[in-house]
């Protein structure tokens, strides 16, 4: 059986990613094993974008385990907020000093909100990106990366119960509803971190 470290600790990705290894590759002997299994020590996201707090993820992961690493590097980029939060999603309320009393993705919603006062429904365009890496061995020099965004708006007041965190405030057209108000199955069909991984199952081979 092989093994993939995956070096992400936010439940809601892993939830996601769980559901998508079962659908893309049941019939390979692979395993995929959450970083927190094996006693990882988060990495530390110093990169000025997604693809090099991926690879820096992926590369601590690798490192700490002797196996292959997969990361995510994600977040949602807000145009009226000149793609504000960004790189920083995971950071937004503890970087603009949010005062209010939610923690986690409750307080980035909050502060997401807020940011937004007074701008209209039609300037409030915003997209999720995925960029997901994979590295065979810690000095893999040749990572490979894929990448997946998804087209939405924030809504001006949360919806939904699904998902995770920015989940409630992204609005998407297609589906006439909130990310969060659609199952892990609809979700995973068409958000940016399903279009991520489709790309990855169709050039990796494990
Ligand atoms: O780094 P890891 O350990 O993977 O976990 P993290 O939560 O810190 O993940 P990121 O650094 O990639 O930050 C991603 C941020 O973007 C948000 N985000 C990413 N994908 C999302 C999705 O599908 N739905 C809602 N929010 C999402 C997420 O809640 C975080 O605030
Ligand atoms: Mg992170």
């Amino acid at each position: 059986m092989k093994k993939i470290v995956l070096a992400s600790g936010n439940a809601g990705k892993l939830r996601e990613f769980s559901a998508m290894f079962s659908r893309h590759f049941n019939d390979q002997p692979i395993e995929i094993i959450p970083q927190n299994q094996l006693n990882v020590h988060e990495a530390e996201e110093t990169g000025l974008s997604f693809v090099e707090n991926a690879i820096l993820k992926a590369r601590n992961a690798s490192r700490q385990t002797g196996l292959p690493a997969l990361a995510d590097d994600s977040g949602i980029e807000v145009d009226a907020l000149n793609g504000a939060p960004g790189i920083y999603s995971a950071r937004y309320a503890q970087r603009c000093g949010y005062q209010g009393t939610e923690q986690g993705d409750a307080a980035n919603n909050a502060m997401l909100l807020q940011a937004l006062t007074g701008i209209a429904s039609e300037q409030r365009n915003a997209r999720f990106q995925c960029v997901l890496v994979y590295l065979r061995h810690a000095d893999d020099p040749t990572p490979q990366v894929f990448q997946g965004s998804w087209e939405g708006r924030i809504v001006l007041q949360p919806d939904g119960n699904e998902g995770f965190g920015y989940d409630p405030l992204f609005y998407v057209d297609s589906e006439q509803c909130t990310a969060a108000a659609l199952t892990k199955e609809q979700k995973n069909r068409i958000s940016h971190r399903g279009v991520a991984m489709n790309k990855l199952t169709e050039n990796i081979r494990f």
